[in-house]
């Protein structure tokens, strides 16, 4: 049995044009064609989802009474209005919290994926679940199934906490699951679930230690970007040896003037492209254990599994001085990059998947990474997140940092500004970090992932950019550059038809 509900997210955005230019990481690049094709997106009108919700985890503190209760409603069938839908996201930190965050599975093939276990004393089976597409948003559908064969034929499902869900034992009847990737070269994506959504994710911690925690930034519909904070991703000290090794001399490619606008990096020649529209200075760590530490962390965020070197570019560090700052771009290269490479992850090509920004440092004024396709945040959607990232100060006030950062009138840098202060804008804070997909589930290219960094108006801002492709990247892939997707390893290839 299969029931729909629930319209589609989705809001309005006007269309948008935007420079777009890209920096290469060191690795060989095809011959310098323009990259970053100006696009627009049409989406449907916002339809206001009603939801009647409740935590299935809140179940798991309440006996039978109140199990008995919602199952009769939930059977009740019937009209929409009838059904009640668990919905996690009424689920406080706390309570998820008291969950079991460790990997239960270290040494399989699994370690790096995570996976579920019993739910403590559930006596049976589930029998049904509230379906979500992968990423979440979307429609969901009622599922249910009478044994573990019909529940692993619905393919690979995850929870929101980014594990694999292996038996009907391992969750409450109603738990909202997640599809897994569905294509080949497609891969697990976070649900947002909503705005404000914070959870820790198992069996992962920063460089300190610390519980690394995810909080959902932008809304889970078909017109956003899908935008995560990550708190607690880096140590001080893990921060402080990228911003040591950007400048040492043992680094062949430290800090140097950004380039962009070609796919080569100003260590191939690139140097001439040197930027008007991205005037901070970057350098590329490819060989310390402290890069490979993070981008092991990171394929653990991303759900990806062990690390795989062909998967990830060389993380890129970046200093902006005072006003400097990168206009409104995409990670991702054109599917036309060039003609040796599928670029196209939705048929099979590889192309640049999530971003993972880390902040090395606080900025005293401005320094924001901001998403113009994507609304400023109101109290409305998350009053404790509004207070956090910081309200847009009154225009006259914009405009002194403008003229004490000494930009000009109707310079570039004065109108990124402006409009970083009108959209939605992350404010840096040192060893936090934010994932964004450059990809939608499916593979398409994501048009609202434009993203750019607002000028520093007052301090410096070091930052790094760990991009993670979805298969092998350019000119990494050993068997046939025209079909990257082939040459992942058998637990990343989608789809996975008999569940886990
Ligand atoms: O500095 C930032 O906040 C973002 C930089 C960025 O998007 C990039 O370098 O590709
Ligand atoms: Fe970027």
């Amino acid at each position: 049995m299969v029931v729909s509900f629930l319209p589609p997210h989705g809001s309005f955005f006007a269309a948008h044009r935007t420079p777009s230019c890209i920096m290469a990481a060191p690795t060989k690049g095809p011959k310098g064609k323009e990259i970053g094709k100006k696009t627009s997106h049409k989406v449907a009108a916002k339809s206001p989802a009603k939801k009647t919700s409740f935590s299935p985890f809140f179940l798991t503190s309440i006996p039978g009474i109140i199990i008995a209760i919602a199952a009769a409603v939930w059977t009740r069938g019937g009209g929409k209005d009838a059904i009640v839908i668990p919905n996690q996201s009424d689920v406080s930190p706390s309570q998820i919290s008291s969950r079991k965050l460790l990997n239960p599975s270290p040494g399989s093939w699994t370690d790096g994926y995570y996976t579920t276990e019993a739910v403590p004393g559930q006596p049976n089976p589930s029998t049904h679940a509230i379906l979500y597409p992968n990423g979440g948003g979307g429609e969901p559908e009622s599922v249910s199934f009478s044994n573990d064969e019909e529940f692993l034929a619905l393919g690979r499902l995850y929870n929101d906490l980014g594990q694999i869900v292996q038996s009907p034992m391992h969750f409450l009847n109603g738990t909202a699951l997640y599809r897994g990737p569905v294509k080949p070269g497609t891969h697990f994506q976070w649900p947002a679930v909503r705005v404000g959504y914070k959870r820790p994710i198992p069996g992962l911690f920063g460089g300190d230690g610390k519980q690394i925690e995810l909080e959902t930034l932008t809304e889970p519909s078909t017109s956003d970007p899908r935008v995560f904070y990550v708190h607690n991703f880096l140590s001080v000290a893990e921060a402080d040896e990228f911003i040591r090794f950007s400048t040492a001399e043992e680094n062949p490619y430290k800090m140097a003037p950004s380039t962009g606008g070609t796919h080569k990096a100003w260590n191939q020649g690139g140097a001439d492209a040197r930027l008007t529209t991205r005037t901070s200075e970057n350098a590329f760590d490819i060989t310390t254990p402290n890069s490979f530490d993070v981008k092991r962390r990171a394929f653990q965020l991303l759900r990806m599994g062990d690390y795989m070197e062909n998967l990830a570019d060389g993380i890129q560090i970046l200093r902006y001085q005072l006003g400097q700052a990168y206009v409104a771009h995409h990670d991702y290269f054109s599917v036309n990059q060039s003609d040796d490479h599928l670029w196209d992850p939705s048929v099979g090509g590889s192309n640049r998947f999530a971003t993972i920004f880390l902040y090395l440092s606080d900025v005293e004024v401005g320094g924001e990474t901001s998403f113009p396709k994507s609304e400023r945040l109101t109290a409305e959607k998350s009053e404790e997140l509004v207070k956090r990232l910081g309200e847009a100060p009154p225009l006259e006030k914009q405009k002194e940092f403008i003229k004490d950062a000494g930009l000009s009138e109707g310079s570039w840098e004065e109108k990124l500004t402006l409009a970083c202060y009108a959209k939605f804008a992350v404010p840096p804070r040192r060893g936090d970090a934010i994932l964004f997909y450059s990809q939608r589930p499916d593979g398409r290219l994501d048009v609202t992932s434009l993203h750019g960094a607002c000028p520093v108006l007052k301090g410096t801002k070091w930052g790094a950019n760990l991009w993670v492709w979805n298969a092998c990247r350019y000119s990494q892939c050993k068997v046939d550059p025209l079909n990257p997707a082939s040459e992942l390893p058998e637990t990343m290839k989608a789809p996975f038809p008999g569940g886990v």
